[in-house]
């Protein structure tokens, strides 16, 4: 794929920043990928809603994406502190962007449970996912080598990127378009109906997403187990 120019002149350490913009009410009508971002706190997700429009195999497709507040594990390393929110999002999203750092060897322990959590949520059929290893740019700091990710987005169907959101904007567009035609072949074409149930779901409010995470973090400093427990 050649990539536009403004993807590939775009600046900032995030993942979604890379992509380019577009109104939502500019969207493509009935050719719409839903995307959820998730992952452990700092890994690089940051953004807020974002509505995109890419061009797969000639045709334009309005890809949504929702960044979502960190997950953690529990102290056990059995389950997840995950909001509601996130939740909700899980439940809006047709294609899963798990992210860890590479960096970060517990980011990267997060995303089985987080997977498993996604699985519960969605308990049949294809579930159109991709792995991320962000900050790749750090080689002298990595924790978790390349070949655990590729073991392990194996493991959950999926395809392993290794990306910098800091140095290598082809390599984060790269890894959503591919996500994007997964999706799209997961719903059966991409006309545009929410096939999953028939369900054709509203995108969950966007919060204050800095109030979201300042709060999570509270809760975890604090070992309160009031946030939905998994
Ligand atoms: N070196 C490097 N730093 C990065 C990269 N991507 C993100 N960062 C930095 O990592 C830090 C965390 O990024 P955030 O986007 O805030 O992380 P997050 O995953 O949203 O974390 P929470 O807000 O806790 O959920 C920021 O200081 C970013 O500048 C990267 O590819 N390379």
């Amino acid at each position: 794929h050649r990539l536009p120019q403004e993807v590939r002149s775009g600046s900032g350490n995030f993942l979604l920043v890379p992509i380019p913009e577009y109104p939502l009410l500019d969207c493509v009508p009935n050719k719409t990928v839903k995307i959820v971002v998730l992952g452990a706190s700092n890994v690089g997700k940051t953004g807020a809603l974002y509505s995109r429009k890419v061009t797969l195999e000639g045709e334009e497709v309005s890809l949504q994406i929702q960044d979502t507040p960190c997950v953690a594990l529990q102290d056990d390393a059995e389950g997840l502190y995950c909001q509601e929110q996130i939740n909700r999002s899980i439940y809006w999203a047709d294609g899963y962007v798990l992210v860890f750092s590479i960096t970060d060897h517990n980011s990267y322990r997060t995303i089985q449970p987080l997977y498993q959590h996604v699985r519960r949520i969605h308990p049949s059929g294809n579930i159109p996912v991709i792995l991320v290893g962000n900050k790749s740019d750090l080689l002298r700091a990595r924790q978790v080598p390349a070949d655990e990710g590729e073991t392990l987005a194996a493991s959950l169907g999926g395809i392993y990127f290794e990306v910098s959101a800091r140095e290598n904007h082809e390599g984060v567009h790269a890894a959503f378009l591919h996500l994007c035609q997964e999706v799209i072949r997961a719903l059966g074409g991409g006309n545009g109906e929410k096939r999953r149930g028939g369900l054709h779901l509203a995108r969950p409010k966007s919060p204050n997403m800095q109030e979201l995470k300042r709060r999570f973090r509270q809760v975890l400093s604090s070992k309160v187990k009031s946030a939905t427990t998994i």
